[in-house]
Order: C-alpha cells, then sequence, then structure tokens
C-alpha cells in the first residue's frame, strides 16, 4: 500500500559525490563565499552532507530569525565533539556547551554578570584599559597587533577576575595566549572534526598503538587547558578571601550565591574562563576592521574626527556619556560590524529534532549555519553592500526595516545561542573607535619612495574573518592630543 504521508524533501543543494557527500565543495579558504554562491544558485536554505553529516546554510534574515530565534527550543544544541569536548576537556566551555540544564545555568550566570543593565559597572575599567591601549599604540605603532592582543586579554581578565594584568610577562596573559592558541590552532583547526569525532571507537587505543598520537596530545591540551581555568579562578577565591580585590564577574556571582555548591563553582570556573577565548579574536578582528575601513576611506575618518572635536572640544577624551551625542561614531561602529563581519558563518547550532520548514525536511541531528556574510551583502538590504558607508545607518526609515538593517542582529549570532558578551562588546569597541579618532591618524604605509603601499588583505582563518597583518601608518593627531593621552597615565579607575 502506498504511503499518504508527503514526501519529505531536504533543501537543495550542490550535488553530492557517492559516500564522501560535499567534501570537496567545503574546503575552501573563505567558505562563506562559497556559501553565498549556493545561497544565489539554489535559495536562503541549501543542503550539504559530508560523509551523512548534514549541515544547513540560511542565507535570509527570514530563515535565521524563523528557524535560530523563533524555533530556538530546536534549534539551540551544538554538535558533541568527541576530541574537543571529552579529550582535551572543553565540554565545560560554553559556545561548545549541550543545550540543556548546564547550558541554560550557564547562560543565567552570564546574564547576570552581562546583562545590559550590569555594563555600566565596567565603564571604569573599559576606559582605563582603553586609555592604557592607546598609550601603546603611541609609543610603538608596529606592534598594533601585540597591543590589541594585550588590550583584549587584559579587559577580559579584569571584568572577569578583578585581576590587573603587569605590564610584562604576565603569567595569565601567557597562560590565556598559550590556551586560546591550543584551541583555536590545535584542537579546533580545521573545524574541530578529528577522525575520532567520525569514528568514536579510536578513543580507546592503547597509548602505544599506531596512530594513538592524537591521545597524547590531547592529554597535554587539556592539562593545559584545565591550568587556565583554575588559576585565575584560585586567584579570584583568594582575592576574596583576603578581603582586597576589585569588582568583577566572578566576585559578584560568589558573593551573590548563598550556598555556594560544587556545581556552582564549576559552573561559575568554566563559564569565567569561556569567555577569555571567547571575546580575544572577536574584539582584534573588529578592530582591525576597523583600521583597515579607516586606511582605505581618509574622508570617514575626516567626518568622524569632526563630529568628536564638535561635541568634545579640545581637551577631553571621549567618555561613554558622548554616545548619544555622536551619531556617526555610531553609524561607524555599526558599519565596522557589517563590512568587516567578524564570524560570517556564525558558529554551528544542531538541530534537535526532525523540522519542516516551507515545505522542506531539516533532520534531526542537522548543523545549522547562518550564512551572516549573505545576509550583510543583501543589495536589497545593503545597497552597494560591498562599500564601507556609515551614512546609511542615519537614513530614517521606518522601525521595522530599520532593525533588519541593524548589523546587530545578524553579527553576534542568534537565538538561544546568541553572544552573551555583545553588550560588553558593544561597549568596548565603541569606546576605542572613538578614542583612536579622537587621538590619531590612521593612513596606508609608505614606501622609501613615500609612496602610499596598497595593502594585500587576506583571510586565512577559517572561522573568524580576521584580516592578515597588514601595514599600516598610525601617529597622533596632533602635540596636543599627544599630551591628552599622555595625560591618562596613571589614571587608573
Ligand atoms: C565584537 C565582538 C564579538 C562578536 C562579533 C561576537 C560574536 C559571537 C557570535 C557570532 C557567537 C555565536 C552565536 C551563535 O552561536 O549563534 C558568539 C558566541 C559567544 N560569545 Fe561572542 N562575540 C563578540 C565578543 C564577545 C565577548 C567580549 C564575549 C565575552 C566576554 C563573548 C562571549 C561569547 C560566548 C561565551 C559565546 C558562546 C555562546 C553560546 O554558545 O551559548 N563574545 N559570539
Amino acid at each position: 500500500r502506498k504511503s499518504t504521508a508527503p514526501a519529505r524533501y531536504l533543501p537543495p543543494g550542490p550535488r553530492p559525490v557517492p559516500i564522501l557527500g560535499n567534501v570537496l565543495d567545503l574546503t575552501a579558504k573563505e567558505l562563506w563565499l562559497v556559501a553565498t554562491k549556493w545561497a544565489a544558485q539554489f535559495g536562503d536554505v541549501v543542503h550539504v552532507h559530508i560523509m551523512g553529516q548534514r549541515l544547513i546554510f540560511l542565507s535570509s534574515p527570514e530563515a535565521t530569525m524563523e528557524l535560530l530565534d523563533r524555533k530556538g527550543s530546536i534549534y539551540s544544541d551544538k554538535p558533541p565533539f568527541v576530541m574537543a569536548g571529552e579529550l582535551c576537556g572543553c565540554d565545560d566551555m560554553v559556545a561548545f556547551t549541550r543545550y540543556g540544564d548546564k547550558s541554560k545555568r550557564q547562560r543565567r550566570l552570564l546574564n547576570q554578570a552581562f546583562g545590559v543593565q550590569v555594563i555600566p559597572s565596567y565603564h571604569p575599567l573599559i576606559q582605563s584599559e582603553t586609555h592604557s591601549f592607546i598609550r601603546r599604540l603611541v609609543a610603538d605603532p608596529s606592534k598594533y597587533m601585540d597591543h590589541l592582543r594585550r588590550y583584549a586579554g587584559g579587559l577580559t581578565l579584569s571584568v572577569v577576575y578583578g585581576y590587573e594584568a603587569s605590564p610584562n610577562n604576565d603569567k595569565f596573559l601567557t597562560l590565556g595566549e598559550e590556551s586560546v592558541d591550543i584551541l583555536a590552532n590545535k584542537i579546533t583547526s580545521g573545524g574541530g572534526i578529528w577522525p575520532v569525532d567520525i569514528f568514536p571507537s579510536l578513543k580507546h587505543l592503547p597509548r602505544w598503538a599506531p596512530g594513538s598520537s592524537f591521545l597524547t596530545k590531547a592529554d597535554v591540551w587539556k592539562a593545559k587547558m584545565e591550568e587556565f581555568v583554575d588559576q585565575p579562578y584560585n586567584f579570584v577565591k583568594a582575592s576574596l578571601k583576603s578581603g582586597s580585590y576589585a569588582p568583577s564577574f566572578c566576585s559578584t556571582l560568589l558573593e551573590g550565591e548563598r550556598e555556594c555548591t560544587e556545581q556552582f563553582e564549576v559552573d561559575l570556573k568554566n563559564t569565567a574562563n569561556s569567555m577569555y577565548g571567547a571575546s580575544m579574536d572577536t574584539i582584534i578582528t573588529s578592530f582591525c576592521h576597523f583600521l583597515l575601513a579607516m586606511m582605505l576611506h581618509p574622508e570617514i575618518l575626516e567626518k568622524a574626527q569632526k563630529e568628536l572635536d564638535s561635541v568634545l572640544g579640545p581637551d577631553r577624551l571621549p567618555t561613554f556619556s558622548d554616545r548619544p551625542s555622536l551619531p556617526f561614531i555610531d553609524a561607524v561602529v555599526s558599519e565596522v560590524y557589517r563590512w568587516g563581519v567578524v564570524l560570517p558563518m556564525s558558529l554551528p547550532h544542531r538541530l534537535m529534532e526532525d523540522d519542516v520548514y516551507r515545505g522542506m525536511f531539516i533532520p534531526k541531528g542537522s548543523l545549522v549555519f547562518a550564512n551572516v556574510w549573505a545576509i550583510t551583502r543583501d543589495e536589497t538590504l545593503f545597497p552597494n553592500a560591498s562599500a564601507f558607508l556609515p551614512e546609511r545607518y542615519l537614513e530614517k526609515v521606518d522601525p521595522a526595516l530599520a532593525k533588519r538593517r541593524d548589523p546587530r542582529n545578524y553579527v553576534f549570532g542568534f537565538g538561544r545561542r546568541r553572544c552573551p558578551g555583545v553588550h560588553l562588546a558593544e561597549s568596548s569597541v565603541w569606546l576605542l573607535v572613538a578614542t583612536v579618532l579622537a587621538t590619531l591618524d590612521i593612513s596606508k604605509a609608505k614606501d622609501d619612495f613615500g609612496h602610499p603601499i596598497e595593502p594585500k588583505i587576506e583571510f586565512n582563518n577559517a572561522i573568524f574573518r580576521t584580516p592578515d597583518r597588514f601595514e599600516c601608518n598610525i601617529h597622533p593627531r596632533s602635540e596636543h592630543s599627544l599630551k591628552l593621552v599622555r595625560e591618562t597615565e596613571g589614571a587608573r579607575a
């Protein structure tokens, strides 16, 4: 007897080869460009598979919002990684945590400490870290990447643990760098999928067996990751005991907890630790795109500086209370988020139950990627989308369209996994941009003959759209602005 149930069609996509599926399609360096071509060819919901693992790419605001936001109760899981999770001990990192009780407990802690209403309590810290960054940048502009890493790491350590990093060779900054390097360039390089993720029984290999070297590596990496979970946390506990501490994410939550159970402590220290890795590359990449945009568009730099000068006058640096009076700076920041797109494929969400969307069948276990690159390049939403045009946000449009055009609704992710650091990131990036524009000029570097060097921009990271280091000329706008920068010395809040 023929079934009367409707046929279940998977979303369209490029033709796979037998068994391997679309493996070769997925090896592209900038996968988001390939996924955007698929969207043009097959539509805003595309299906591919690698050896049976189904991947779904969503390339429109409608599809991402309907599935990842509105149906968040089934679209918020994370894939189970045997190597990264079980063997390297990243199971408890927020971005890897499977959807359920643990992820909800972690999320609650994050909302308590990083909710929009709490952020002003971090403003003095953000301000003093921003000023230290500008001083270091003025002292040695060629090392802007090192200063940026120091800024992002130092800010996270102080906000999360109340720890003030020392100027040179700080032990926690070094440990943080080592852990982020292990996570990004070793454990999750190449998408984080190891043979043991496809054949989990490999984890039972004896250590002497050929092909088991990944187990020994996992032991070493796990030990380093654990050191970075425990040591800064032990620092907070010891400071609380001594009574001398700077308020932080950890101290606030430890003090607010009536009964500090073992589970609470495990949740707290892993949630705290997750923020270091999550904030480093994202903040650094956002700032690199800002530098690049200013270097390529001197007219926008000048317009932004004019706005700042008219609001601040000659004798002070921007503060958060100036933000409502600086609409063009806000527009520059919005355009940095859209034009740069730090995570162009966001991070994958795993579907927990079979679903049907616009007649297309999306099976349980699919990994769903939001193609944020395609959305932020949509010409109907962002005319002349490849150009850096902050003015596009100053145009008066109805609130529904303004919401669809706000890049913040896409670049920080979706639904129940949306970036919990969004308000901290927003404040930190805004003050960096405003302070740099108020005090420094940015232009193309010059060769020995004084000709501008055209930057060659390459993106070699599979997950973050971080430009490779480029030459750039950064110097104080005037003697007076240099004096303002120097006066911030010793003014730590
Ligand atoms: C401009 C800076 C930033 C950008 C563009 C950004 C973007 C993102 C994106 C796209 C995701 C994935 C969301 C999803 O799966 O739907 C994410 C996750 C996350 N972000 Fe951010 N982020 C930034 C800064 C930060 C900062 C400063 C922190 C912490 C202090 C942070 C903490 C996290 C955490 C813990 C997650 C994992 C959330 C989860 O899986 O539940 N991020 N971020």
